[in-house]
């Protein structure tokens, strides 16, 4: 682990492994805003590959103090020495993971409402990731967007940071800020990007500073209007 004296990050990246791709690209445009967090999501791959990914992570995370998490699997984050683990409904219970990991490793956990946003800081969450915000075709089977009102009503409920995820922009940052939430997630928002460290530069301009500033997003950053 890392000892990282900066706020906790309100950018987070998660790689997007699909069709064999390779992450790193914008896993280093992240780095280079210097205020993001890196979330390793390789749901395609094996344990050894996801592994070898995280380590990848690791390496260019290092040098620049980006926190690494790793999504779902505290085995691997603890092995490969990252910072913390992202926990959804199917994975070890965010108690059962403080029991395993040091003090100061991150445990970030999924909730979609106000109770599920109690109950994961009674039991030690660091952080919540709330989503979907705003629909998403990156991941199958969601329930329906809680929308900006859906975040407002999580960050009445926790003191915990709340992290914002699904359909991402720049543009749709200084809603999530306003309804309080500390940062949001991202995927295809760069993945996808034609320029993705344009868009990793809009998304941390559009989070720099305090919440219900509108500042102005200037290039191509959703998907639709890079395809377009
Ligand atoms: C920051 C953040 N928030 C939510 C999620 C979703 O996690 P999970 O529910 O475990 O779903 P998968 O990502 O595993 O499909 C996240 N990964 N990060
Ligand atoms: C893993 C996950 N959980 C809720 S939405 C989501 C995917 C977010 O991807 P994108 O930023 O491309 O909408
Ligand atoms: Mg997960």
């Amino acid at each position: 682990m890392t000892q990282n004296h900066r706020p906790f990050p309100r950018l987070h990246v998660l790689t997007d492994t699909r069709d064999g791709r390779d992450p790193l690209p914008e896993v280093r445009c992240a780095i280079s805003t210097g205020m993001a967090a890196i979330q390793v999501r390789a749901k395609d791959r094996t344990d050894r590959e996801v592994f070898a990914l995280t380590t990848a992570v690791l390496e260019l995370a290092r040098p620049a103090g980006t926190l690494v998490l790793v999504d779902d699997r505290v085995d691997i984050a603890l092995a490969a020495g990252a910072d913390g683990v992202h926990l959804g409904a199917n994975d070890l219970p965010v108690a059962a993971v403080r029991r395993l990991t040091p003090n100061g490793f991150i445990v970030g956990a999924t909730v979609r409402n106000p109770e599920m946003a109690r109950a994961a800081e009674a039991d030690g969450a660091t952080y919540l990731g709330a989503g979907p915000v705003h629909p998403t075709a990156t991941k199958l089977g969601l329930p329906d967007p809680l929308g900006p009102h859906g975040i407002a009503a999580l960050t009445a409920a926790t003191a915990l940071p709340v992290i914002a995820i699904g359909g991402v922009t720049p543009q749709r940052v200084s809603d999530l800020r306003a309804a309080g939430a500390h940062g949001v997630a991202v995927v295809t928002a760069l993945s996808a990007a034609a320029d993705p460290a344009a868009v990793a530069t809009a998304l941390a301009a559009a989070l720099d500073g305090p919440p219900g500033q509108r500042r102005p997003v200037p290039v191509a950053q959703h998907r639709d209007e890079v395809r377009a």
